[in-house]
């Protein structure tokens, strides 16, 4: 999907909310749109899904899309269950898989003990997840995500979260907008600010280290999977063409399933996104900037965790490209 050249203001005298935009959209990515209070964020993201049009300007390509809105009208003629297959239905669902799908999504986000329940006595947290789930349901090739997180307990973001992670894995496109810095932190493969109405692309790419060389900013990587197992094998792939050991560490995992890597810069976005779409995907519990291996770059590490330091696995011999280093199409 594009967008050339467009503008979007309420009312023929109202001022211009965004202005001259131009964005390419591409398949299998993840993009962050982030932006003051009013600037503009919902209004772009309301054009990217399709329920609004801009004053001026064309869009063009458009995938088939899902959204969910930064308020949800919570107070719909339906049962939960009975509006999410609605919603299948329309989506093109047929037969009993809208309602097998409706269910599957509610039991997800821990919400099938709401199933029945009319949507307007669902309480904010739980209409929420339905809000989630009707944009889901039908593995859309475009999600909006507008601060879709909010209102969910833990366990529900953390399920939005590889929702999001297989939607990009299968070659969907998710735009979100979060006023949380630390969401879905590292994975989004671009980063655009909305400024006075212009689009800005802010780098998306942490400061770079010398492929060649042991040094160079360094992240740690807290990430919790399965417990007792060792982040998936495409960690290492993602890892191809870093330096070994000091610049490449990785903790034993933890009782708990958690394991602490610390990488390149360069490669964190790619190790990233292969603990996100691993199968179970990991979850990410924190991103923070590590000293370069030679202890001469950024702040002292974590030290969340005792651990017992070893290289991982020697990489691949043949370096495959990250997925944030190949050009958006
Ligand atoms: N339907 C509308 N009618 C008139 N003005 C609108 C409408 N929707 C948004 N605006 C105005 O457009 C501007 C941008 O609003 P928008 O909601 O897109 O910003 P935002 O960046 O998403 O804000 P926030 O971070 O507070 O959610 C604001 O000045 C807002 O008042």
């Amino acid at each position: 999907m594009r967008l050339d050249g467009v503008g979007r203001r309420y009312g023929v005298r109202g001022p211009w909310v965004l202005r001259e935009v131009r964005l390419d959209v591409p398949a299998g990515a993840l993009l962050r749109i982030e932006g003051a209070n009013g600037s503009g964020k919902s209004t772009l993201l309301r054009l990217l899904a399709g329920i609004d049009r801009p004053s001026t300007g064309r869009i063009t390509g458009r995938p088939r899309s899902a959204y969910v809105p930064e308020r949800f009208p919570g107070a719909l003629p339906f049962t939960a269950a009975g509006y999410l297959t609605h919603l299948a239905r329309i989506r093109g669902l047929r037969g009993p898989e809208a309602g097998r799908r409706a269910t599957e999504w509610l039991e997800r986000f821990g919400a099938a003990g709401h199933a029945r329940t009319p949507m307007a006595e669902l309480s904010k947290g739980t209409s929420q997840k339905v809000a989630v789930a009707q944009a889901l349901l039908a593995e859309p090739a475009l999600l909006v995500l507008d601060e879709a997180w909010t209102g969910l307990d833990h366990g529900a973001r953390e399920v939005l979260d590889r929702a999001v992670a297989e939607r990009v894995a299968d070659g969907g496109t998710v735009v979100f907008v979060d006023h949380d810095p630390r969401r879905l932190a590292g994975a989004a493969d671009a980063h655009y600010r909305v400024d006075d109405g212009r689009l800005l692309p802010r780098d998306t790419h942490l400061p770079t280290a010398d492929p060649g060389t042991a040094t160079g900013p360094r992240v740690t990587i807290e990430a919790e999977g399965p417990p007792g197992s060792a982040p998936p094998a495409g960690t290492d792939q993602a890892l191809a063409g870093a330096p070994p050991l000091p610049a490449v560490t990785r903790s034993a995992p933890g009782p708990d399933g958690t394991t602490l890597l610390t990488v390149p810069a360069a490669h964190s976005d790619a190790v990233l996104r292969a603990l996100l779409t691993a199968r179970p995907p990991w979850h990410i519990r924190a991103v923070t900037t590590a000293p370069g291996a030679d202890g001469a770059d950024g702040p002292a590490d974590t030290g969340a965790h005792d651990t017992a330091e070893h290289p991982t696995a020697a990489p691949t011999p043949t370096p495959a490209p990250a997925p944030d280093e190949a050009p958006l199409p």
